[in-house]
């Protein structure tokens, strides 16, 4: 059977070293084109790259994932910093390459997909809910796109629900103080030094609350949903938000 033939953008970053290493020690793939910052384009089409894996900065991904796009190679991508507006953009782009996929995955670690989804499925219990991420201090973004992403998820299950607004008698703050407000969750971003990628999910209700933690502790906890992505975005046309869509969550 044919390899793969995968690309990784943006392969000499903390996260695209190691899918470097991870798609190089894949029996069904073969790496077929390792791009820095100022490398041509040009090389993911003459190396035959039927997959890129982009991850690289929220200043580069769009010009990136419109060469793949316009080129049909299919994109996996890590890169924070979307938006309604960029992903409507991303959209225009698919429409025009119809058997082109991309998958975005605000974060490629089962456990914090795990967290996403126990999140999701808690946040219409408690009253109250909020979110802590904490990363390095290189992160060029904040909040981090799974802790938005997290937010997002959470005020969608407890709008279907019905829950009223979280209780909060704040009438006095400093700015920021009460961290960014993601659809009408606070979240709270923390940057500190010998920290990779780490988040709490926060919910209280009268005599109770309940903490939902996870730790990335070194960036191979990323290989797998990255591989994944690479395996199952060839045969998935459009855009797919979240590495969910490739797992069977049940
Ligand atoms: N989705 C996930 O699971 C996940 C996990 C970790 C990091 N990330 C995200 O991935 C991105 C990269 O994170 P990082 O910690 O590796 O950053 P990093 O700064 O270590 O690496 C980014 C690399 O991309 C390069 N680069 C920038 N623009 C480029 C371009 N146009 N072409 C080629 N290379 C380019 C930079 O020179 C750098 O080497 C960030 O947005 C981060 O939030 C996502
Ligand atoms: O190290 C980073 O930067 C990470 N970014 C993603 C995010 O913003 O959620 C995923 C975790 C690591």
């Amino acid at each position: 059977m044919s390899k793969l033939r995968v690309a990784v953008i943006g392969a000499k970053g903390r996260i695209g070293s190691e899918a470097v290493r991870a798609v190089e020690a894949a029996d069904d793939m073969e790496l077929v084109a390792a791009l820095g910052r100022g490398d041509s384009l040009e090389a993911l089409t003459e190396a035959g790259a039927q997959v890129a894996v982009e991850l690289t900065h929220p200043d580069s991904v769009m010009d990136n994932l419109e060469f793949c796009v316009r080129n049909g190679i299919h994109g996996v991508v890590g890169t924070t910093g979307w938006t309604e507006d960029r992903l409507a953009r991303l959209d225009s782009w698919l429409e025009a390459s119809p058997s082109t996929g991309v998958l975005i995955a605000p974060n490629f670690s089962i456990g914090a997909v795990l967290t996403m989804a126990f999140a999701q499925q808690a946040a219409r219990f408690f009253e109250s809910v909020e979110v802590v991420e904490l990363h390095h201090p290189n992160k060029a973004d904040a909040p981090s796109g799974t802790a938005t992403r997290t937010a997002q998820l959470i005020a969608a299950a407890r709008r279907e629900a019905g829950c009223a607004p979280q209780p909060d008698a704040t009438t006095t703050a400093l700015e920021g103080a009460r961290g960014a407000d993601v659809d009408g969750v606070p979240v709270h971003s923390v940057r500190l030094r010998g920290l990779l990628a780490h988040q709490e999910v926060l919910l209280g209700d009268t005599g109770e609350t309940l903490t939902i933690r996870h730790d990335s502790l070194h960036h191979s906890c990323f290989m797998p949903g990255i591989l994944l992505g690479a395996r199952r975005v060839a045969t998935t046309p459009g855009l797919t938000f979240g590495l969910e869509h490739f797992l069977d969550l049940g």
